[in-house]
Formats: C-alpha cells, structure tokens, sequence
C-alpha cells in the first residue's frame, strides 16, 4: 500500500525521486537527474555495466543492503571548498569510476551539466550510490555557489547525514554558515573534512577554531595532520592511534600505510596523540553519558586501555544527537585522506533507521540513479534513494498519498504530535518532512521567443523548469504581456537561459537584468472610489472607502483590518474578493509598479448594490486601494546585500576603493592566513557584474559570497536617479 509520498522535487521529465523506508510510506528525497527518452534497462544486473559507460566499474549493488548498512549522505561547502573533487575521490576509490576525474579538467561525474563542465562549478545536485566495505552510500554533490541556495535546501531536507567540506586554508567561509544553517534546520548530523591541507596557507588549527568560533559547534578531533600545506604527507588517526601515510609513488593515493604509533619510532606524535585522544574522551564523556559511566568506572585510571570501539561508538551517538561533530583531514587532490573520510561516513554518520523515518512501499517502476544514468529496478529496501517517473502534477514540497484515509491517520498524526511538540523531541517533524523555502529572487528581465509560434514551447520549457527549480519564477507584464523570468542571481538567469537552449531547443532574448525593489509608503492616506457598471440588464454597483498606512513588519503580505461598521453579513459574501483586490492593488505599487511591503489597508466603509459580481468587488477594492497608495508619500526599497569578499593583502586597497564607489558599508576587514576578509553590505544595484570586475582588479586573486540581507528605503537622490531613469528622462 502506498501511503506518504513526499515529492521533493521535479525535473523536466517528471523524476522526483523517492526514499523508501520501512514502515508504510515512502517519500521523494531527491530531484536529481532529467531522463533522457532512452530505453530503460531490464533487470538482468549482470548486463548492466557494458549498458551504462565505460566509466562504470561495477553494479552489484543495485542488489538491496541491509538498513543499517545504508548511509545517505550529502557533500556541502562553500564554492570551491573542493566537494566535486572530493566526490570524484570517493566514487574512485569505492570501485565506481575507473577513472579519477578533475574538475579543472571538465571530467567529473557528478558535474555532469554542460554548464557544469563548462565552468567547472556545481549547478545541479547529482546522486550517486556506491557500495564501501559493506556499506550502500547513496551520495548528493549539492552546488556551492550563492545563486543555487535552494538547491542545497531541497537536497538537504532528504539527507541522514551530511559531510561538509572545508578549505582548510580558509576555514569557515561565507556560504557554510549558510549550509550549516540549514542543516542546523533540517537537525542533519555532520562530519567535517578539512580538505586542501596541501595547499600554502592550510592550517588545522586555523580551521578547527573558526569551526568552534563561527558555527558555534563543538569539533572532535577525530585526526591530526602529519605535516601542512608542502609538507602534508598523511594523518594520525585519534582514535586507534595509528598513522595513515600516503605512498610517495602512488598516482592515485590507493595505497597507504597504516600502523600503530610506537614509542620507539614515533615519541614525539605519539605524546601529541595521546593527550589529543585523552582531550577526545573527556569531550565526548561529557556529552554522552553512557560513555560517561564507561570511562568513570572501568578506565578511569587509563584510557590508552580504552578500546577505541567503545570510542567509536560514542562519538557516532554524539553526532547523531547533534551535540558535536568529528573532524578530519586531508587533500582530495593530492589523494589523502578519503578513504577515512568513507570509513568515518560509515561509522559515524546515521543509517536511516536511526533517523526514525518511518517509510516502506514498493511503486511501480523505480529507476536507480547513478548521476545522468538511471537504471530502473523492481524493488527497494528502506532508506534507499531512488527516482520515480510520470508525476505530472506534483511539485516540490508535496506529499502524495494512496488514499484520503491515509493522507488523514498521518494529518492527525502530525498534529498530535504537533501539540506534543514542545514537550518532546519534535516527532512531528520526523513524520513530514520539512518544507524547503524559497529564497525570494532578486533579479528579473525578460524573455522572449524566437518567434510568437514558439511562446508555448517557451511556456512548457519555464513551466517545467520551474517545476524542478521553484526559486525560478515566472510572470507576465500586466503592461506589456511580456514573460519574466525572475531568479536568484545573473548566473542563475544565464544558466536557466542556456538550458532553455540546450534541452528544450529555443535560442529566447533575454531583456536587461533587472533589479527586483520593492515600494513602500511613509505616512497614511485616504481614498474612495465609485464602480458603477451596467452589463446586460444587470447593475453592478461598489463604493468602497480605504486607508493605507504604514507598519513595521518586512512583509510583502499587508495587513488587513476591517472597520467595525462593516456588516458580518457583507463579509461573509465578499470578504475573498475584498482581499483578492487588495492583494492585487499591493502587488504593483504606484512608484516602479513594484510589490509594495510593510502596509496596512483598513477598509472603512462598503456598500454593495444587490447582485453585484465579486469581481467588481475586487476591481473597485484594488483601484481605491492603488489610489490611496498613490497619495501617500512613497519610498523605493532596494535589495541590500550581505557581501564577503576574500583577497590577498596586496588588492585590499582597490577592493575597498571599488567598494566605496558600488555605495558599499564595510563593516569589518578580518586577517585569514595572507588574505583579507571584507565583510559588508553593498545595494544589490551596484554589484552586478561584480565577479568580472573582482577579476580584473585582484587579477583573479579573490572571491566573494553574496546574499540577500534586507531591503533598506534608498535614499531621495539615488531614488530620483532610478525613477528618472525608469521613466526615460535620462
Ligand atoms: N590544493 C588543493 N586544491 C584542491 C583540493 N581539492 C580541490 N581543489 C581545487 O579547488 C578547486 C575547486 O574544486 P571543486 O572540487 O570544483 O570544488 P567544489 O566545492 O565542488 O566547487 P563548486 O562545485 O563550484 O561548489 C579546483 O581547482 C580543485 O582542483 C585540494 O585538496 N587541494
């Protein structure tokens, strides 16, 4: 029986994709490839890997693990941190590609978009599941950079665990806290891996400080590098207090070396680990208790005698409750430190048992993903991650029932767990997932189609491209009936652009990006306004009478009061349509026709002529109420940015000069390693094109992370410059 069916995401050819767990429902858990019209494969696993590439080593895993032998997982990061490398890493070393791919080299697997290669970023998440030691990892890539936020929520959402990806020469940077955020949101239990410990500037301590200083967790140390930056060769293991080094000869870091530290050969690291691993236990003693007890009572006098199982144990319970997170180490492009990074995912990360899913179901035909292949299947056991097709009406954030009884037991479920909520452990959220939210866009321009015969193509394409993407909105000019398309950035906009090109074979214009502001008013105004209609022999007949003031709440929802002379009775028939017209008339404000926020509209007075239509209700509600708006003081508000950028010493002075003169306020210029750190806020206007004009000043030496910080009221000249220019006077 087919009971909870969460869609977590759609694509163009309709695949969410589905976990399945084991009880009686399953959910979508990941949107992650479009299928391409092939033939789906048969069932016969023995022929798969000739039918699927080169590249593929081996399917036997297709063949269902145990639960608790499964592990999904997701990779985060901050842009460039080295997730698809270290991905690349894992998948070679698990026997699933042949092959190491390089990301400056445009061969990855999980970048597989063309957009993807082209730039060498991470657009799209891709999933991937491999078989290590015994364990099914079902692994997400999710994209780095600030204009994909939400496709790292709608991966997040679905994961049992999560590996962030650091670099370790920068620490935390800008776009982790937001991927720690979310996760923090979606309560999903991490590991860290410090990776780039090769490069010049790597530091662990560095790192591990700016773990427990900037997202406020508790690191275990669950490794120490041996040798930095030139001289990293390999890692100590904490716990077993062995040494993991890398074969100078081997290419492709396969082979290493593991052995105990003694004393006679190692005095020095073995000190340093000891006291490492005693600091490790009293951490973890005092976050678990059951350890706790352990260590008070059989080893308390030595806890070399500890077995580093019990240890083991104890740290997976902590990472699971969240209370801390193991780090590690090492350089995926130099190949050292994966394979324990894959061993710590098995150990330490939760199988989906433990993160209480309550699913089981079969669904008629389920395909496997192995990034842009699928591979479809008859069965699978829960906690698996797998893609479905031929959901046509189903959007993200959805949940799909097999009956109305059943979408009922769960409804009442949740709510009963619900209203316990703050008592316990949130069940509730356990039961649902949690919805993803959409980032409002900030940018818009327009679209238009080679010609008039192709707009419905270009209709289907956005329409199924927002399917996939929901932070992709499309409208339609009021004005002008021309399409916008409005999204999370210039990239986001560019790629959305070429993918319309590329799989939906539509060379569309796009209109100048535009910046998305948004209007208020500054003091109250009055209006009233007559409808009076005759259509047919019928006579529609409205006064309305309106206020519109200003409050303080960040929304773009106004506030609706209704003065106490207005009739219940009146209401009950025509309060949708007052509030329709209100929504609307606030929808495009009188300054730049942009959504107006922060507003309240008391309707005073309504009088209705009998058998007048709700529509002329709510066309006389929206005209008055755009009056009203119209006769207060108005205000432009823009979107202002939180900006961080990183640049080496010597481009400070450019980098802050260029600021300046983009309107920027720098609130603070940290010291990372040889780099500065300028953190600020810049007006979204100035910084278009920022990345190319970074560039060129820094020649190529920083970076920066973006994000929507609020909107803030312009101020009168730069507001007259825009209304000027906006209304072609300059
Ligand atoms: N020195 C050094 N460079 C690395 C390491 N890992 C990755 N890189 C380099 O860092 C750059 C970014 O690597 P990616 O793997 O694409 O990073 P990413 O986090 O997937 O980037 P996005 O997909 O854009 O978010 C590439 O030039 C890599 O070669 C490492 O361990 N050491």
């Amino acid at each position: 029986m087919l009971t909870n069916l969460r869609i977590f995401a759609m694509s163009h050819q309709t695949i969410p994709s589905v976990h399945i767990n084991n009880l009686c429902c399953y959910k979508i858990r990941a949107s992650l490839k479009r299928l391409k019209p092939y033939v789906l494969l048969g069932r016969n696993y023995s022929s798969l890997p000739g039918l699927i590439g080169n590249d593929i080593k081996s399917l036997h895993s297709v063949i269902n693990p145990p639960i608790a032998k499964i592990r999904n997982i997701g990779i985060m990061a901050h842009i460039d941190a080295g997730k698809t490398t270290t991905t690349e890493r894992i998948l070679y070393y698990s026997g699933y590609t042949r092959s190491l791919g390089d990301v400056d080299d445009g061969d990855t697997v999980t970048d597989f978009m063309a957009q993807e290669r082209e730039r060498g970023i991470t657009i799209q998440s891709a999933a991937v599941t491999f078989d290590w030691k015994g364990y099914r990892v079902n692994l997400i890539d999710t994209p780095g950079h600030v204009d994909f936020t939400l496709e790292v929520e709608r991966c997040l959402r679905v994961l049992d665990g999560a590996v962030a990806v650091f670099d370790a020469s920068a620490g935390v940077e800008a776009q982790t806290l937001t991927v720690w955020r979310q996760a923090d949101k979606h309560k999903i239990p991490r590991i860290c891996f410090l990776n780039k410990m090769d490069k010049t500037g790597a530091s662990f301590k560095y790192a591990v400080e700016s773990i427990r200083e900037k997202l406020k967790a508790k690191p275990l140390l669950l490794q120490l590098p041996i040798g930095e930056a030139k001289t990293f060769k390999g890692l100590v293991d904490v716990v077993t207090k062995e040494k993991l080094l890398w074969n100078s000869n081997s290419n492709d870091g396969k082979d290493f070396e593991r052995k105990s530290l003694l004393e006679v050969s190692d005095p020095e690291l073995l000190k340093e680990t000891t006291e490492a691993r005693n600091a490790l236990i009293e951490q973890v003693a005092d976050l678990d208790d059951e350890f706790a007890d352990l260590v008070l009572g059989e080893f308390s006098e030595n806890f070399d005698l500890l077995p580093a199982e019990k240890l083991q144990h104890a740290i997976h319970r902590v990472t699971l409750a969240q209370t801390a997170v193991p780090v590690l180490c090492g350089s995926a492009l130099k190949n050292k430190g994966v394979q324990p990074l894959l061993d710590a995912v098995t150990m330490y990360l939760p199988s989906p048992e433990e993160r209480n899913y309550e699913f089981l179901e079969r669904i008629s035909r389920l395909l496997l993903p192995f990034a842009d292949q699928h591979i479809e299947i008859s069965s699978l056991t829960a906690g698996n991650i797998a893609l479905t097709v031929g959901l046509k009406h189903t959007a993200t954030g959805d949940t799909l029932v097999s009956s109305k009884s059943s979408a009922l037991a769960a409804a009442r479920r949740a709510e009963r767990e619900g209203e316990k909520k703050h008592r316990q452990n949130n069940e509730a959220e356990r039961l649902l997932l949690a919805g993803v939210e959409i980032p409002e866009p900030v940018f818009f321009c327009t679209i238009e189609p080679p010609s008039v015969a192709k707009q419905p193509d270009l209709e289907h394409a956005l329409k199924c491209l927002q399917r996939e993407d929901p932070s992709l909105k499309v409208r339609l000019d009021p004005d002008s009936g021309q399409t916008i398309l409005c999204g999370m950035g210039e990239l986001h906009i560019e790629i959305i652009h070429d993918r319309i090109k590329r799989e939906y074979g539509l060379e569309t214009y796009l209109g100048p990006l535009q910046v998305a502001y948004r209007e208020t008013i500054l003091n109250s105004a009055c209006a009233t306004d007559t409808l009076d209609r005759t259509l047919g022999d019928k006579r529609h007949l409205v006064t309305v009478e309106v206020e519109a003031r200003p409050i303080e709440t960040s929304s773009l929802m106004p506030v609706i009061e209704y003065a106490e002379s207005i009739s219940e009775d009146l209401l009950k028939v025509s309060q949708q349509a007052i509030e329709n017209g209100i929504h609307s008339a606030c929808l495009q404000g009188p300054l730049l026709g942009s959504p107006v926020q922060d507003v309240a509209i008391t309707l005073h007075s309504l009088t209705v002529y009998p058998g007048t239509s709700t529509t002329m209700i709510s066309a006389c509600v929206s005209r008055c109420v755009q009056k009203a708006l119209k006769k207060a003081d108005k205000q432009v508000l823009e979107p202002l940015m939180n900006l961080e950028v990183t640049v080496a010493r010597d481009y400070l002075s450019p980098v802050l000069g260029d600021l300046a003169q983009r309107r920027g306020n720098i609130q603070e210029i940290q010291t990372r390693q040889d780099n500065k750190v300028v953190i600020g806020f810049v007006p979204l206007a100035e910084i278009m094109g920022y990345s190319t004009a970074l560039r060129t000043l820094t020649s190529g030496s920083a970076t920066f992370a973006l994000e929507l910080s609020t909107y803030q009221a312009m101020n009168p000249q730069d507001q007259n410059t825009l209304l000027n220019r906006r209304s072609g006077l300059t």
